[in-house]
C-alpha cells in the first residue's frame, strides 16, 4: 500500500525549520543537507526531494541537491514466500571531494550501529575515508549497507575485543551493545567488550597517534542523586546488580582513557551519552521508544514499566552526531555530557508517542484496528528513577546545544517505522 507523499517540515525549538544538519565552527565545516541524509534512512515517498524545497539555505548549500530514491537499495517484500529481494545500487549519494591534505581516514567501531550508522552518513558525506569495524551483535550490515562498494568506505567484520591494526587519524569508539536486555544477555562478553576493545582502541590511537573519542553514557551516573547530572557528579552505581557490566563497564572505558592521556600522551575526547533515538534503532532493540513506537504501530499495547513515573530526557540522533562531531574536534578533553534537556516521565511520554503514531496514521490516511492502550509491567531492577543532563559544559566548550524537539524527533522515527512496515521488513 503506497501512501500518499507527505513533505515532511521539520522546526527546532525556536520554530525554524531545519532544513541541514552540521556546523561550521572551530575552522571545520561539517554541515550536510537534512535532505541528502533523510534519502539513505526514509523511504521514498516521506522524502522531500530538492526541487520541493524552497528554502534558501539548500540552494546556497555546497552540497548538491538532488531527488532522493536512488540512493537506498530497494527491499521488496513477497508476502506469499515471506521472501525479501534486495537491489544493488546504481549510485551512491554524492561525497564531498576533500584534498588529502584535509581528508581523514577515520576510523569508526561500532559502526554498523544506530549511532555508528548515522555517523559514518556524516563522514562520508563530508568526504572522509570511513572503515566501519563491527561484530554484527547488535549491529546490522543493512544500516550502512548504502556505502558498501564506495571507494571512501571499507567495512570490516572484526570483534574490538581483539587487537586490530590500521593507520588511521581519528578513531570513533562506539562498539558495545547499548540496550539494556542485550548489554544484559551476556553480562561478561558486555564488560569485555568495554574494557578489552578500549584498551585495545586506545592502544591503537597511541600508535598512531590518532585522536580518540570514546562514546561513553548517562548510566555512568548510575540511580543519580543528583539532578541534573553534571559531568562533576561521580555518581551512584550499584557495582554487582544486574546493569553493572554496562554502567562499570563504561566507567572503567573512561579509566583507561583518562589513563592513556596522563601515561601516553593519547589525544582522548569523551561523550557522555544521554538516552538517544531515531531512525535504523533495531525494532527489538528493547529500549522505550523503539518498544512504544511499533507497539502503537502493530496496535499492540504500550507497556510501561513500573509507575511510570520515572523520567528520561531523550535526544534526537542528528542532535547527537553534531554534539560527536563537534567535540572530536574541538579542544575539549574533559567528559562532556550530550543530551536534550526535555524531561519526560515515560507514563507522558507513551502518551507523546502514542499521540503522535496517530497523527502520522491519520495523515497517511491509515485506519486503526483497535485503540492502544497502555499497560503497566515489572520495573527492571536499579532502573534509574530520574535522569536529565546539565549540557553547560557542551554549550560552552562546544557552542552546541540540541535543535531537535522531541515532537519531531518522534515524527520522524514515527515515519521511519511505518515506511518499514509497508515494505514487510517490521
Ligand atoms: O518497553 C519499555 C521499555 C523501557 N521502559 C522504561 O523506559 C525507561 C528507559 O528505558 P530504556 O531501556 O530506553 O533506556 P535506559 O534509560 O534504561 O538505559 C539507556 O540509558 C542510556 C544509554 O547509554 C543506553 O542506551 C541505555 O542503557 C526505563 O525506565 C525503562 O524501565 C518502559 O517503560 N517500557
Amino acid at each position: 500500500m503506497a501512501a500518499a507523499p507527505t513533505p515532511i517540515k521539520t522546526l527546532d525549538k525556536e520554530g525554524r525549520e531545519i532544513t541541514s544538519v552540521g556546523f561550521d565552527r572551530f575552522g571545520f565545516d561539517c554541515e550536510v543537507s537534512l535532505d541528502v541524509l533523510r534519502s539513505l534512512y526514509l523511504r521514498p515517498h516521506y522524502i522531500v526531494s530538492a526541487n520541493d524545497i524552497d528554502a534558501a539555505p539548500l540552494a546556497n548549500s555546497q552540497h548538491v541537491a538532488f531527488g532522493s530514491a536512488e540512493y537506498q537499495s530497494k527491499s521488496i517484500f513477497h508476502p506469499d514466500t515471506k521472501s525479501i529481494s534486495y537491489t544493488t545500487l546504481s549510485r551512491f549519494a554524492p561525497v564531498k571531494l576533500l584534498p588529502p591534505s584535509v581528508r581523514k581516514r577515520i576510523l569508526v567501531t561500532g559502526g554498523a550501529g544506530f549511532v555508528g550508522s548515522h555517523l559514518v552518513d556524516r563522514l562520508m558525506i563530508l568526504g572522509h575515508e570511513v572503515t566501519v569495524v563491527d561484530n554484527f551483535f547488535t549491529g546490522s550490515k543493512t544500516t550502512v549497507s548504502h556505502w558498501i562498494g564506495h571507494p571512501n568506505f571499507e567495512m570490516v567484520r572484526h570483534d574490538v575485543v581483539e587487537p586490530f591494526m590500521i593507520e588511521c587519524d581519528q578513531i570513533y569508539h562506539l562498539a558495545c551493545p547499548a540496550s539494556p536486555p542485550h548489554y544484559q544477555f551476556n553480562a561478561v562478553k558486555t564488560i569485555k567488550t568495554s574494557f578489552m576493545g578500549t584498551l585495545n582502541m586506545l592502544g591503537l590511537a597511541k600508535r598512531t597517534k590518532a585522536r580518540f573519542l570514546i562514546s561513553s553514557t548517562s548510566e555512568i551516573y548510575g540511580d543519580p542523586e543528583v539532578h541534573p547530572q553534571t559531568e562533576d557528579y561521580w555518581g551512584h552505581v550499584n557495582p554487582i546488580g544486574p546493569r553493572a557490566c554496562y554502567d562499570e563497564g563504561k566507567r572503567v572505558a573512561e579509566t583507561l582513557t583518562y589513563g592513556f592521556q596522563r601515561q601516553d600522551g593519547v589525544d582522548v575526547r569523551v561523550a557522555r551519552i544521554f538516552n538517544t533515538y531515531g531512525p535504523r534503532m533495531n525494532p527489538a532493540d528493547g529500549r522505550v521508544v523503539s518498544n512504544f513506537i511499533v507497539q502503537a504501530l502493530k496496535g499492540e499495547d504500550m507497556t510501561v514499566y513500573g509507575d511510570g513515573k520515572q523520567t528520561r530526557s531523550f535526544q534526537y540522533i542528528h542532535d547527537l552526531v553534531d554534539g560527536m562531531i563537534a567535540l572530536m574536534n574541538s579542544d575539549e578533553s574533559r567528559p562532556v555530557n550530550i543530551g536534550n534537556g526535555d524531561e519526560f516521565t515515560i507514563g507522558e511520554f507513551a502518551e507523546l508517542v502514542r499521540e503522535i503514531v496517530e497523527k502520522v496514521q491519520d495523515e497517511d490516511g491509515v485506519k486503526r484496528t483497535r485503540s492502544v492502550k497502555i499497560i503497566y509491567e515489572p520495573i527492571p531492577t536499579d532502573d534509574p528513577q530520574r535522569r536529565r543532563p546539565d549540557t553547560t559544559r557542551a554549550k560552552e566548550s562546544l557552542k552546541w546545544q540540541p535543535r531537535w524537539t522531541v515532537r519531531m524527533g518522534l515524527e520522524e522515527m514515527v515515519r521511519y517505522y511505518k515506511a518499514k512496515m509497508e515494505e514487510g521488513s517490521l
